[in-house]
């Protein structure tokens, strides 16, 4: 039997990386950034006001209080967007408002609040110091500075970052093309009249939620039935052109485990046990004169979902050019659970108060547990039961925060 990590590392030397793409900052959220955002303006861009008011020199209002307040003439307004470069006169002030550019010679502003909002004459009862409600230029990020690093997630925080840095554009992380294939004759669609036998192709909906909440953009998807002639003719000439087919089911050892062998016939797709449970059985080579990388995942659905978060992630991040590995996290387990021996076990758990806890039934054809699960915890070959107390590593689910 192959170790996950032989398996997992044979998949990914099918692939090789995509080149970055550019996209607008529009069309930048959620993308992982290829290059470093580099700020081509200071933040703030000038010296500005904090607060809407009065500018000041902060030696003009030095010692004013409500008990004893400064009168000074008021030279007129300064709104944010005033493009003009205004003076401050000694002995004199503006009214400003908040973001707009600081007159020359000011250096602090007093509140409205602390004054009686005088527009011709204002009387000040605060001795604002210097810097007093100021924002200064550059105070947050140099033009220059490195904003944003390689590998980073544009999340809605880094977009306006990057917006307010005035980069319009970003080369970001390809985003591979992935079909998805669902295979097997019992299979009917959700909201199907079931007969005896039949169930309803829950792992294409799953996969193709998977593939989109992982980042990749989904090229194409349907469904065969265990038909040899018609599952050869489709993978020789996968419609998309996808970077990547994923197929599920029929890869086996049954009497009707069309994928396998059609794709055995093929000669390019090597089939294999891999030492983790569930998800022993699985496939993985090339199909069609495109030569496209195919991953076969078994049909029984949390078997399908497993393979996925540890064999398709990693190739999809080859794809984009990323690092393979996924970041793991560490939990206690709040209570104790049981691991087959000689096989990496996937335990479907949830993660609450910073513990974990299987998050029910184990059996891969389980879709209630799995549905309350937060991470998969992995237990390795050699260990036969977590204790409660243990120390277990975490993997997250896809699209779980
Ligand atoms: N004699 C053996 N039998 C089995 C072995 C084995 O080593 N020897 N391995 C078992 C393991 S482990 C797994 S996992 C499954 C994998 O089976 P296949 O990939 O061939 O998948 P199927 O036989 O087509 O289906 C298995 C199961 O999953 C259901 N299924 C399939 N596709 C879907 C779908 N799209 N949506 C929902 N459910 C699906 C299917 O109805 C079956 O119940 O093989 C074991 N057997
Ligand atoms: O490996 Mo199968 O995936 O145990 O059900």
């Amino acid at each position: 039997m192959r170790s996950v990590e032989e398996h997992r590392a044979a998949l990914v030397a099918l692939v090789s990386p995509l080149p970055p793409v550019r996209v607008a900052l529009g069309d930048a959220l959620g993308r992982v950034l290829a290059a470093d955002v580099v700020a081509t303006v200071d933040l703030p861009g000038f010296d500005n006001s904090a607060m809407d008011g009065y500018a000041v020199r902060s030696a003009d209002v030095a010692g004013a209080s409500a008990a004893s307040p400064v009168v000074l003439d008021v030279d007129g307004d300064i709104a944010a967007g005033d493009t003009r470069r205004h003076v401050l006169r000694p002995g004199a002030t503006m009214r400003i408002m908040t973001g707009a550019p600081l007159p020359e010679g000011a250096d602090a502003v007093v509140p409205v609040e602390e004054s009686d909002g005088g527009v011709q004459r204002v009387t000040l009862m605060l001795a604002a110091e210097s810097g007093r409600h100021l924002r200064r230029r550059g105070e947050d990020v140099r033009a220059g500075d490195v904003v944003l690093r390689a590998g980073v997630r544009v999340n809605p925080g880094r977009l306006a970052l990057i917006a307010a840095a005035n980069v319009p554009e970003v080369s970001v992380a390809a985003r591979p093309r992935v079909s998805v294939v669902s295979t097997g004759d019992e299979l009917v669609l959700a909201g199907s009249s079931l007969d005896h036998g039949q169930i309803v192709d829950s792992n294409r909906p799953m996969l193709m939620a998977l593939v989109e909440a992982a980042g990749a953009e989904l090229v194409g998807f349907g469904h065969l039935a265990d038909d040899a002639e018609a599952m050869a003719a489709l993978l020789a000439d996968v419609p998309g052109q996808p970077d990547l087919v994923l197929t599920t089911g029929g890869v086996s050892m049954g009497a009707y485990d069309t994928v396998k062998e059609v794709l055995t016939a093929s000669g390019e797709v090597e089939f294999s046990k891999v030492a983790m449970r569930p998800g022993m059985p699985q496939g993985a080579g090339v199909v069609g004169e495109r030569r496209t990388p195919i991953v076969t995942l078994p049909g029984n659905p949390v078997s399908s979902y497993v393979s996925f978060h540890v064999f398709v992630l990693p190739v999809l991040r080859a794809l984009a050019g990323l690092p393979p590995e996924a970041a793991t996290t560490e939990a206690v387990a709040s209570q104790g659970w049981s691991s087959v021996p000689g096989k990496v076990e996937f335990t479907r758990v949830v993660l609450e108060g910073g513990r974990v806890r299987p998050s029910g039934g184990q059996g891969s054809h389980m879709l209630g547990a799995l549905a309350e699960a937060t991470h998969l915890a992995v237990v390795d070959a050699a260990t036969t039961g977590v204790s409660e107390g243990d120390v277990v590593r975490l993997l997250p689910l896809v699209g779980e925060n």
